[in-house]
C-alpha cells in the first residue's frame, strides 16, 4: 500500500490529511502506538477505505489488523504535507484580517511563517506585529527580491487585489494565498488558493436553517 499511488494527489485528498494528522496526533497523545484506518475512521467519521486509499498517497506501509506505526505516520504526514519545513511568506495589506493572521502562531505549527509584512498606512508602517515587521508597499519588490520568499498572502481591500497580485508576481512570488473576493488573475505556473471563511458560514447556515425547520 505504501506509496503506490503514483497519480497527481488529488484536493480532496490534500485537505484531508492535515485533518487525519490533527487526529493522529490526538491518538498518540491518548497513547496509542499503532492506528489503523478504522480507528481514525471512528474518529472523525470518514469511510475507513477512503482514509486507506488517502493514506496511500503517502509513502507509508500498515501492517493488516494493527495498523500503522503512530510515530512515524505522523512523521510522514507531516513532512509530505510541507509542514516539517518551513514556507517564508510575506503579507500584503496588515487590516482586520491582515493583522489577526499576524498574530496567529498557528499558520508556523503548519510550515507558514509570515517574515514581514505590507502596508501603505503609514500608522502601521515601521511598527510590528507579534515580532513581525511592517513595511511600505513601495519597498516590497526590492525585498521580495532580495529575500527569496515566494509566497504572498493578500489580505488587501478587493479593489486593488489585482494590482497588488500584478505587483507580487513582478517580485518573483510563485504562490499567492488569496483571502480577497476578488478572482485574481496570474500567469501558468503561479501558484494560487483562494480562502473564504464566510463561503463555510454559508453552508452552516443553510445546514442550521433545514435542522431548524
Ligand atoms: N477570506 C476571508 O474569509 C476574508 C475574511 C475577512 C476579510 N477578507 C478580505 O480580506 C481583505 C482585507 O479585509 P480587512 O477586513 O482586513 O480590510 P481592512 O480595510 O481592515 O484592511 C486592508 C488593509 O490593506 C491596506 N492596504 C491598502 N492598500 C494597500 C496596498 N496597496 N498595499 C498593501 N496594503 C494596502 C490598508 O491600509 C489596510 O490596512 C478584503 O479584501 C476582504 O474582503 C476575507
Amino acid at each position: 500500500m505504501a506509496g503506490k499511488n503514483i497519480d497527481k494527489i488529488p484536493e480532496p485528498t490534500l485537505r484531508r490529511l492535515p485533518w487525519y494528522l490533527s487526529n493522529v496526533k490526538l491518538m498518540r497523545e491518548r497513547g496509542e502506538t499503532y492506528v489503523s484506518s478504522t480507528q481514525i475512521s471512528k474518529e472523525i467519521n470518514i469511510d475507513a477505505s477512503q482514509i486507506a486509499k488517502d493514506l496511500s498517497y503517502v509513502a507509508i506501509t500498515g501492517r493488516t489488523r494493527v495498523g500503522y506505526n503512530i510515530d512515524l505516520l505522523i512523521q510522514v504526514l507531516e513532512d509530505f504535507l510541507g509542514f516539517t519545513c518551513i514556507h517564508r511568506a510575506y503579507l500584503f495589506g496588515v487590516g482586520s484580517l491582515g493583522g489577526a493572521l499576524l498574530r496567529d502562531t498557528g499558520l508556523k505549527q503548519f510550515g507558514l511563517e509570515i517574515v514581514g509584512a505590507f502596508d501603505v498606512n503609514p500608522e502601521l508602517v515601521g511598527t510590528e506585529i507579534n515580532g513581525i515587521p511592517i513595511f511600505h508597499t513601495d519597498e516590497a519588490e526590492q525585498r521580495v527580491k532580495e529575500s527569496g520568499v515566494n509566497i504572498g498572502v493578500l489580505t488587501v481591500p478587493i479593489n486593488i487585489a489585482q494590482e497588488v497580485t500584478d505587483r507580487m508576481v513582478e517580485a518573483g512570488m510563485k504562490a499567492i494565498w488569496n483571502f480577497t473576493p476578488f478572482r485574481i488573475r496570474v500567469p501558468e505556473k503561479i501558484v494560487v488558493q483562494n480562502t473564504s471563511l464566510y463561503a463555510h458560514l454559508a453552508v452552516m447556515f443553510n445546514r442550521l436553517n433545514e435542522t431548524i425547520k
